[in-house]
């Protein structure tokens, strides 16, 4: 098997003496699309800042491969979006960038155009792809994002989802994601982690959506959505007889 881009060895992380991740071993290969799920509260943004640098673990380890390059898209934009700003200028923020690497980020992330735009004239939807083409600025090995769809509708979830894996495809990224809608993201993911602290159940998407520790923390809601899913896209499902 190749080496990890970033591993997590039984990493726990607490907040003033409360745990809130519990021996997490969580390996990220080149190239796959992994997403966590979990109900608010579960630690998952935790697990996304903790794998980035971002938050010290209170005991267990964090392996980076060497000369990682981390593309973080948080869950908003990080400034005021009524700023006169354009989209360009943002891009430049906080390590300025020429013309040719902007305009190659927004093409990737599915605004070509979008440069001399108005941060604050952009939709939601706009606006997470700007946050997804500064990710992209330093062509990184793994693009790790909070929540990029909240907000979103379901079709523009999808279109988003979509844009990731063609940038996956292009670029050989992996991707490492949180979302709370696991039965949008299935059709892009290769593994879902479901998490409420600890990890409850791993594996392939649809694995995951029916494993009873997935059912006892989300009920059986999604499973029109799953139905519908399954129904246009999988003519052929059949059970793989993966057990929990
Ligand atoms: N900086 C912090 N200081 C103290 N407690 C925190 C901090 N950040 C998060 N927490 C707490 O840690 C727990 C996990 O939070 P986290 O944001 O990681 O969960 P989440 O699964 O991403 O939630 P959501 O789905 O609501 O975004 C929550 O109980 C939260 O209140």
């Amino acid at each position: 098997m190749t080496a990890p881009l970033i591993r997590t060895d039984r990493l726990d992380v607490t907040y003033g003496g409360r745990r809130v991740l519990h021996s997490i071993d969580l390996a990220i290969a080149p190239g796959e699309i992994v997403t966590i799920v979990g109900p608010n509260g579960s630690g998952k943004s935790t697990l996304l800042r903790a794998m980035i640098g971002a938050v010290r673990p209170a005991s267990g380890g964090i392996r980076r491969a060497p000369g990682l390059r981390i593309g973080y898209v948080p869950q908003t934009l990080p400034v005021d979006p009524h700023l006169p700003m354009t989209v360009r200028r943002f891009l430049s923020l906080p390590r300025p960038v020429d013309d040719a690497a902007a305009d190659a980020a927004l093409s990737r992330a599915g605004l070509p155009h979008a440069g001399q735009a108005q941060l604050s004239s952009l939709s939601g939807g706009q606006r997470q792809r700007i946050l997804l083409a500064r990710a992209l600025l330093n062509d990184p090995h793994i693009l790790v994002l909070d929540e990029p769809t909240q907000g979103l509708d379901q079709a523009g979830s999808a279109a988003f989802y979509r844009q990731i894996e063609a940038i996956r495809a292009d670029t050989g990224c992996a991707v490492l994601m949180v979302s709370h809608e696991l039965h949008v993201v299935m059709a892009a993911s290769d593994r879902v982690i479901c998490l409420n602290g600890h990890v409850c159940c791993e594996g392939h998407p649809e694995h995951v959506a029916s494993a009873p520790e997935y059912r006892a923390l989300f009920g059986t809601g999604t499973g029109g959505a799953l139905a519908l899913y399954r129904h246009e896209h999988s003519h052929h499902h059949h059970d793989h007889g993966e057990s929990a």
